[in-house]
């Protein structure tokens, strides 16, 4: 059995970044930025009044002094002539400061009658205009690859970008296997159970930026199997579910090494995880997950995740693992690199004491999957230990 980074390795060997896609910036949010977006225009493109007042000229602006209303600038209507000695222009929030005036005096701090105002608080808060191009100018970039969040979005219509290169969302095609399974809705009978981690997986798989698609539930003989790949084909990733350990009716790797899937690899030193399997099937990648569904779960964010993030260009990296505190002692580990359900809460650690793969239940309670290497010793309360967050 390989180790877990050992199987990460030849996982980002089988993936590459896709191609990129133009999509309006409306649909933007949570794609990949392919690559660097420029700027169309400087932001704000004019010396802005940051205040509802007047703009006068600063060196006029004391305490007392006095200045005649000649015009009005509002947000998109500016006003067009120059501010002279002794005037002043009544002024909104974001609207231009007139040439001339380099000072924006508040309309708390002015007594106005008629025509007339009369500064009467002294001026010494800074001038309440913000210069032009002061939140970026044109041809400043917004960097890819990132993930674009709602706050580069609206950098992105500010800077007056309208559509965006994005790297193509990853299809997967969704199999779930097995002769108990029914969709949630249906009339299980007493010997069947629901499809659940397919559900999970295509959820985690939508939060990554992937595309799936769930495919019928193939039954536990060939002809099935064979005939839900061919479904499959078309898509980026082939992530099937169930089927991949040892049992008579676990057909899935032989039924995919029949149709021309070259293996990577079968069984890692994982727990849960240990029958996944993993190849390449004609211009898909293959992956088998366990049937177990919290092995099924805990794989997708180990494996899958980060096979997601390599093919939309983010880059092949295991998920960062963060430190906590045990607030109990934790036993000793067996050969297999141990993923544990837990509850993390102010730095500190709470690691469920039963781990049995089928206990949905448990991984929805947990917000964390604490990681004890093979073998690694028993540890006290109050030790560190990696986790990452669910
Ligand atoms: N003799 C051995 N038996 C098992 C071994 C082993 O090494 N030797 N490994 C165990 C481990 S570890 C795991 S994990 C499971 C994985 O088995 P499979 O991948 O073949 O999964 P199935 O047998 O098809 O199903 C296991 C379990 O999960 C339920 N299941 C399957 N698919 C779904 C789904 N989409 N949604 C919800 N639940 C699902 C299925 O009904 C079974 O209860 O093998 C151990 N056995
Ligand atoms: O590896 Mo299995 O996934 O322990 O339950």
């Amino acid at each position: 059995m390989i180790s877990v980074d050992e199987a990460l390795a030849r996982l980002f060997a089988l993936v590459s970044p896709l191609g990129n896609e133009t999509v309006p910036l409306i649909s933007a949010a949570g794609r990949v930025l392919a690559a660097d977006v420029a700027a169309r225009r400087d932001q704000p493109p004019f010396a802005a009044s940051a205040m509802d007042g007047y703009a006068v000229k600063a060196t006029e602006a004391g305490l007392h002094a006095q200045f005649k209303v000649i015009g009005e600038s509002a947000a998109g209507h500016g006003f067009d002539g120059a501010v002279k000695a002794g005037q002043a222009v009544r002024i909104f929030t974001g609207a231009p400061v007139p040439e001339g005036a380099s000072h924006v005096v508040i309309q708390e701090d002015v007594e106005r009658r008629g025509d007339l105002i009369t500064i009467v608080a002294p001026q010494d808060q800074g001038d309440n205009i913000r210069p032009l191009g002061t939140d970026f100018r044109s041809g400043d970039a917004i960097a890819g690859p990132r993930r674009l969040s709602p706050e580069d979005v609206a950098l992105l219509a500010a800077m007056n970008v309208a559509e965006v290169p994005v790297t193509r969302r990853p299809t997967v095609a969704l199999i779930s296997t097995g002769d108990e399974l029914v969709m949630p809705g249906e009339r299980p009978r007493r010997d069947q159970i629901i499809a659940s981690n397919t559900f999970g997986l295509h959820a985690l798989l939508t939060r990554l930026g992937a595309e799936p698609r769930l495919l019928p539930i193939a039954r536990d003989n060939r002809e099935s199997l064979e005939t839900t790949f061919w479904l499959a084909q078309g898509a980026d990733l082939i992530v099937t579910i169930g089927g991949a350990s040892v049992g008579d009716h676990d057909l899935v790797g032989d039924v995919a090494a029949a149709m021309g899937m070259e293996r990577a690899f079968y069984k890692i030193a994982m727990r849960p995880g240990k029958p996944l399997m993993a190849g390449r099937m004609g211009n898909a990648v293959m992956v088998g997950l366990p049937g177990n569904p919290v092995s099924a779960m805990v794989c997708g964010h180990i494996f899958l995740a980060p096979m997601i993030h390599a093919m939309l260009g983010l880059g092949a990296s295991r998920r960062p693992a963060l430190k906590a505190r045990l607030t109990r002692p934790l036993g000793a580990n067996g050969p297999r690199e141990h993923y544990q359900r837990a509850i993390v809460d102010q730095g500190k650690i709470t690691v469920f004491d039963r781990q049995d793969s089928s206990l949905l239940s448990l991984l929805s309670r947990a917000n964390a999957l604490a990681i004890s290497p093979p073998r690694a010793e028993a540890m006290p309360t109050g030790a560190e230990i990696d986790y990452i967050p669910l």
